[in-house]
């Protein structure tokens, strides 16, 4: 028999972990960095900042290259932002342990520079989520990948990131949507194993499994469907989620499913017609009916 696939719901464990208390300042909710790309490629992080910002991480700051400067400055406003040209940058600026929750890869680049960055991030064991171009950096070496990451990263791929990362259990129908969740599950804890990190493979039924065996369902098929989530910019988003609640301390599954719900969550507050940027907007509403 299969082992158990939880469904992921919004109930009292994720309420418990969603809403402030008390008088704690804004460094008590944590402060998460996002990396992002070039000029004109910086969309993606600032897309993952908000929804790291809305979720409820104290700050935000985006790093981003030298020549991005001006086009992210023009953009952020509640955001912070500060120059970060390469690895050995991101190194100087990371001496900042308040930095406690990193995230690489919407919009960085598929190159060797993401990939020294990636490395940087993950050598100080901070909570990290890794996507899209952090992802496909490591196509050709994912073991090189899988030997830095540690229990506090959560990837998150979509189908094809998978495929580039773990090309035999993709091939076994990992993210085929056309099988059953349950049968998905055991090949995305397959994957989590041997990443030895959280996994969340994206799609209309999300799974996130865990390096010790654990594996949820986040299903947005049926009555939560939510088809228009498939926009460009919505990964991004999830990504910054993720960041945003391992920034306040939640750990790396608990955030990686709790961010796939209200993921979900917002995408059908909004309805057809949704665009990414509508995301982190929608978190407030989301937020207000979930503490009833
Ligand atoms: N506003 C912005 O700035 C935005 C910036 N963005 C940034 O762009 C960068 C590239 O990210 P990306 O995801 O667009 O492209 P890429 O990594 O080449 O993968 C796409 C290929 O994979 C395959 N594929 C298979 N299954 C799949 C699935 N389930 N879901 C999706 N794809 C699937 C499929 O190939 P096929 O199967 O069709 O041959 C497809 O052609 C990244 O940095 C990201 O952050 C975007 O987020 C958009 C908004
Ligand atoms: N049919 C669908 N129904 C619900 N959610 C979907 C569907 N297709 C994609 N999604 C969600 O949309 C997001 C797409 O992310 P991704 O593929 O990384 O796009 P991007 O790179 O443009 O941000 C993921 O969170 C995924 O779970």
């Amino acid at each position: 028999m299969g082992r158990e696939l939880r469904l992921i719901e919004g109930d009292a464990a994720m309420r418990a972990r969603l809403f402030k208390q008390g008088a704690a300042h804004k460094y008590a909710h944590g402060h998460a960095l996002v990396l992002a790309g070039g000029l004109g490629l910086t969309g993606a992080a600032r897309l993952a900042a908000r929804g790291a910002l809305r979720v409820g991480a104290g700050l935000v700051t985006v790093a981003a290259p030298a020549a991005a400067m001006p086009e992210c400055a023009a953009q952020l406003t509640a955001i912070m932002l500060r120059q970060v040209d390469d690895a050995d940058a991101l190194a100087g600026l990371l001496a900042d342990s308040r930095l406690n929750a990193l995230c690489l890869g919407p919009g960085l680049g598929v190159s060797e520079g993401t990939r020294q960055m990636v490395t940087v991030a993950l050598a100080v064991q901070r909570a990290t989520v890794l996507d899209a171009d952090a992802l496909t950096a490591f196509a050709e070496v994912p073991e090189a990948l899988f030997a830095r990451l540690h229990p506090a990263t959560v990837l998150t791929p979509h189908g094809g990131e998978f495929a580039r990362l773990f090309p035999d259990l993709a091939k076994q129908g990992a993210a085929d949507p056309g099988r059953p969740p349950a049968a998905r599950a055991e090949l995305v804890r397959a994957a989590a194993e041997r990443a030895g990190a959280v996994v969340l493979l994206k799609g209309a039924e999300t799974l996130v499994a865990t390096p010790r065996g654990a594996c949820a369902l986040n299903d947005a098929t049926g009555p939560r469907a939510a088809p228009w989530l498939a926009t460009a910019g919505a990964g991004d988003v999830l990504a910054g989620l993720i960041a945003g609640l391992m920034a306040r301390g939640v750990d790396a599954g608990a955030a990686a499913e709790t961010a796939a719900w209200l993921h979900v969550e917002a995408a059908r507050t909004v309805g057809p017609g949704l665009i990414a940027e509508d995301l982190p907007e929608a978190l407030p509403a989301v937020l207000r009916e979930l503490a009833g």
